[in-house]
């Protein structure tokens, strides 16, 4: 059986919402926590990606461990005499989980966003299991629907970390162009439904209730 974390990320602009996706209750409970609960029923640690951890540390979080994401600093290689530069933040996904990846420990590790609130633990446990029979040269294993991958709901080996930086490294910001280049391992989607994820206020009336 391989060793499992999970990173959540909490660091985008939520500008479709217009205010913190992270924070909001979907049933009386933010979005972020829901998320996060569900990871730590399949992984003993669950580290939060994020610029900004003191927004989310009065939320209980069950073993869970925030990363604090830092502004992106690299040689500029388009130069010749290479130049630092400054990357703010964000930065996007990518380079987030790039962040998360680099102090997991564990064999693989489960990536979630933080806007997913339809997730379904058994299908999750049935993707661990299913780890087991990804082929070594894979980057990653991934429900896949109409649109492609779905990047940020799916598994990564730790040892993909040395050509996810080598593709941030050269510039690269897209998951999908990232994951086009290398073998991805596809896992089966009983419904497409658990991977919802809540973008504007009218995806949120959807999932809630008592809005
Ligand atoms: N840590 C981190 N997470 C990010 C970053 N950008 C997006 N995310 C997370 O990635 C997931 C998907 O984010 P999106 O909905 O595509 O982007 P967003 O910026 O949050 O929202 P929009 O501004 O509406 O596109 C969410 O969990 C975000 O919190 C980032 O730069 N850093």
């Amino acid at each position: 059986m391989h060793s499992l974390s999970a990173i959540v990320l909490a660091g985008g602009k939520s500008s479709r919402m217009g205010e913190d996706k992270a924070l909001l209750p979907v049933q009386g409970v933010p979005l972020l926590k829901r998320v996060c609960d569900v990871a730590s029923s399949l992984c003993n640690l669950v580290y939060i990606i994020t610029p900004t951890p003191e927004k989310y540390q009065h939320l209980s979080l069950n073993n869970c461990q925030f990363v604090r994401e830092v502004p992106l600093s690299q040689e500029n290689l388009s130069t010749p005499t290479s130049t630092k530069v400054t990357l703010p933040l964000p930065h996007g996904p990518l380079v987030g989980f790039a962040q998360g990846l680099a102090v997991v420990q564990t064999d693989w590790v489960l990536l979630l966003a933080c806007d997913l609130p339809k997730l379904q633990i058994e299908v999750l446990q049935n993707w661990v299991e299913e780890l087991e029979n990804v082929p070594e040269d894979a980057i990653a294993a991934l429900p896949c629907h109409d649109k492609g991958w779905d990047p940020l709901c799916g598994f990564y080996p730790r040892s993909c970390f040395p050509v996810l930086n080598a593709f941030i490294t050269q510039g690269g910001r897209s998951f999908q162009s990232w994951l086009a280049q290398h073998p991805v391992h596809i896992l089966s989607l009983p419904s497409t439904e658990m991977l919802f994820n809540c973008n504007t206020p009218e995806d949120l009336a959807l999932v809630d209730d008592t809005r």
